[in-house]
């Protein structure tokens, strides 16, 4: 039966509190249940890892998420914010479900595994003994809300009013917090005039604060999601590719990326050439996109999204190569530090790394690979276990060869070339993200390389070698 057979619902007065639940408390869950304590609704958050949960009950959050564990631990404490892996017990004391449960990459093909999502969701069909609003959040190839409205609509009592509804996640790990809190924009898909009025309630603060709300239908929720991400990955694999030409030419990307930023129809950010996107949600969404567009028959989408990745790709090796040929010693048994491993600067995240990828690479080639990573060593360890892992940037690159940067954490970027030329055995650096001043470590004697500018196409450069 649709939802608009049903009964109508009971209404939720504006003044009850809202009691919300948030099934997966990963990256997106547990920012997703702390916000929306912080906005002063009582939320559980569920988990079927006993391990997170205990961990989230003690405020301990099991990355590292700038800001996070405190308001974890303020919204515990105010009595707003609990943990369980009962899932049952916190569907049947919320209003609101709130799916954020992973959707990784399959691995046997290209499409996105939907069996957490599924199983969540059925999960909560089955438990709801009351009216209730079940939420999307987990990124869906589109086509997936409808079928798990469907699905949902099959299972609940006709007695009970049960909507399905779609509303994407577009926070930014490093800065989920703020992103929770301060969003650019609210899409809600799919919602009726009931659903979407407690949507609205429970963004109000965001709302006031200015945020858009869009409201759409169910697979428009979920391609603006998707879109979203594939444009911003589409930016990075363009400035990458102009990058190519820049070395060729003589010409310097960052200098270009900057000139065209100016334009406010391009706009300077995600403009930043070198090693390229990874992390959990760029690479398999758009590969997800790729395989659901070839499903559609939409083939342009799958032709430009595939150039996306192999470009994306194209550059891990390629910094594979320049640091070959940058390293002063043979690559058997060279020195090499890697400095920053995360995905990106200010996460532990290590989910599809190109840093990782780089230093992983090496490794297979022979090179002694000593990492230091801020934040990600621990994560990094558990699971490419083979490396050497440093405690600090020092003990790094002490003895090294070569040195590459491939995470530009401000700590990296703003290291003293004169200090680290003391430790290394060779002044040799590959600044796979363009984030140091080329020209002071140029002045302290290093030979520097990067992607996207002539030098990385200069002769082979004069050896440095350490007093
Ligand atoms: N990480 C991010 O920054 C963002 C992620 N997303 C999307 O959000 C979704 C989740 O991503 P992450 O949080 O990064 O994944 P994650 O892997 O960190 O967390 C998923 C959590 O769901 C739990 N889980 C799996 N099945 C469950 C079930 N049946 N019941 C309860 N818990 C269950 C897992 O144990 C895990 O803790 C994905 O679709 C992702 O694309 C969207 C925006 C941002
Ligand atoms: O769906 C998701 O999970 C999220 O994916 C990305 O967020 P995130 O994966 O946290 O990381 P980004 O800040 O987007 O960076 C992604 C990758 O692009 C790389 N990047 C970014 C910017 C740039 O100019 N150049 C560049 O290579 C970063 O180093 C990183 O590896 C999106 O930015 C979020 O809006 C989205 O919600």
């Amino acid at each position: 039966m649709s939802p608009h057979l049903r009964p109508a619902p009971v209404p939720i007065e504006d003044e009850s509190p809202l009691r919300v639940s948030v099934i997966g408390t990963g990256y997106l869950g547990a920012t997703h249940a702390a916000a929306v304590a912080e906005m002063g609704f009582t939320v559980i958050g569920v988990d079927t890892d006993p391990a997170k949960i205990a961990a989230l009950e003690e405020g301990e959050v099991p990355f590292y998420e700038p800001g996070l564990p405190e308001l974890i631990r303020k919204n515990i404490a105010a009595g707003r914010l609990s943990f369980t892996t009962d899932l049952g017990a916190a569907v049947a004391a919320s209003d609101i479900h709130f799916i954020c449960v992973g959707t990784p990459q399959q691995a046997s093909s290209h499409a996105a595994d939907l069996s957490f999502v599924e199983g969540a969701t059925r999960a909560v069909a089955a438990a709801l003994t009351h009216d209730g609003l079940i939420v999307g959040k987990s990124t869906v190839p589109v086509g997936t809300a409808q079928r798990l409205r469907d699905m949902v609509d099959a299972m609940v009592p006709t007695s009970l009013h049960v909507e399905l509804d779609w509303n994407p996640e577009f926070l930014r790990e490093g800065y989920a917090v703020e992103d929770t809190l301060r969003p650019d924009r609210i899409v809600i898909g799919g919602a009726s005039p009931w659903a979407e009025g407690m949507l609205r309630r429970l963004y109000g603060p965001a709302i006031e604060a200015g945020a858009p709300v869009v409201t759409c239908d169910l697979p428009t929720a979920e391609l603006v999601k998707v879109s979203a991400n594939a444009f911003l990955a589409t930016k990075i694999s363009f400035i990458n590719a102009i990058a190519e030409v820049c070395e060729k030419a003589g010409a310097d990307v960052t200098t270009l990326a900057d000139a065209i930023g100016y334009d406010a129809r391009i706009g300077r950010r995600f403009l930043n050439a070198g090693l390229g996107f990874g992390g959990g949600c760029l690479p398999k969404d758009i590969r997800a996109l790729t395989h659901r567009a070839g499903e559609l028959g939409a083939l342009q989408a799958v032709g430009l999204m595939q150039q996306v990745d192999e470009i994306n790709m194209g550059q891990r090796q390629r910094v594979v190569e320049l640091a070959m040929s940058t390293c002063p010693v043979n690559i058997l048994n060279a020195r090499v530090a890697v400095l920053g491993v995360a995905f990106k600067p200010d996460t532990d995240d290590v989910r599809d790394s190109p840093a990782l990828n780089v230093a992983a690479a090496l490794h297979l080639r022979g090179a002694l690979v000593s990492v230091y990573d801020p934040e990600a060593n621990a994560t990094a360890k558990r699971s490419f276990p083979t490396l050497t892992y440093a405690a600090s940037m020092e003990a790094a690159v002490t003895g090294a060869d070569l040195v590459l940067v491939l995470t530009e954490w401000p700590e990296i970027a703003g290291a003293d070339p004169e200090v680290l030329g003391r430790l290394v055995a060779h002044r040799a650096i590959v600044d796979a993200r363009r984030c140091l001043p080329a020209q002071a470590w140029r002045d302290a004697g290093w030979h520097t390389a990067t992607l996207g500018s002539a030098e990385t196409e200069a002769p082979r450069a004069r050896r440095v070698v350490a007093a």
